[in-house]
């Protein structure tokens, strides 16, 4: 069957480590979503080193982090990361393309169960990671004053909207 048309998905909110376009130390992932699962190309440069010439493992597992945040917009629901595990399988190399890809291996109650693969443009997977996200209502951000802007998130986000327009 051919690949769905992938469909582009909006950030987080505009300072987010991850995403947001407006944060300088952010990672600036651009993720589309791909069928039931979502998609972002990331090439670490200097600013994410490590060891000499290679992607720090902390710069790594924040793009997993991340990115397992958008499969939240297919859910539709709230949720945080209560545990995240990478796998770091062979050394990212800074100034190549690697294409990251996550979905939801399986739900229950509120534990979301997701997984995320890193391959580079050799073909090789160099990372894979798991976590489990809580789901979690707005008010869990209330304390925080961003309950608003977390609803607005997920309200402003019409994921079958979007599908019929493209
Ligand atoms: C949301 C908008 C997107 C924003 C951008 C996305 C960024 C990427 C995502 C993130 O970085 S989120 C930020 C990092 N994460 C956090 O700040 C979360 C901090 N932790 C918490 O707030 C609480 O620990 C949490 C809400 C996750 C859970 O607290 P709760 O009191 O709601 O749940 P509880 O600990 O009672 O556990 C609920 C259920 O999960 C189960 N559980 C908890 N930890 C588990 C575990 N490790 N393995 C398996 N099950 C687990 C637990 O047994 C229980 O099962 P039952 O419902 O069946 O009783």
């Amino acid at each position: 069957m051919a690949d769905p048309m992938p469909i582009s998905l909006p950030p987080h909110h505009p300072q987010c480590l991850g995403c947001g376009p407006d944060n300088p130390a952010g990672l600036h992932l651009d993720v589309h979503r791909h069928g039931d699962t979502v998609v972002t190309d990331i090439t670490f440069d200097p600013r994410h080193r490590g060891a000499p010439g290679l992607a720090h493992g902390g710069a790594i597992s924040a793009a997993c982090d991340d990115l397992f945040g958008f499969v939240l917009y297919l859910v539709e629901e709230v949720a945080v990361t209560r545990t995240l595990t990478v796998n770091y399988l062979a050394p990212v190399p800074l100034g190549q393309p690697h294409r990251i890809t996550a979905r939801l291996q399986h739900r229950h109650g509120r534990r979301l169960h997701l997984e995320a693969t890193g391959t580079g443009p050799d073909g090789l997977t160099r990372f894979t990671a798991e976590a489990l996200f809580l789901t979690v209502d707005h008010n869990h951000f209330a304390p925080h004053g961003a309950d608003t802007e977390v609803q607005a998130m997920f309200t402003h986000h019409q994921p079958h909207d979007r599908e019929h327009h493209n």
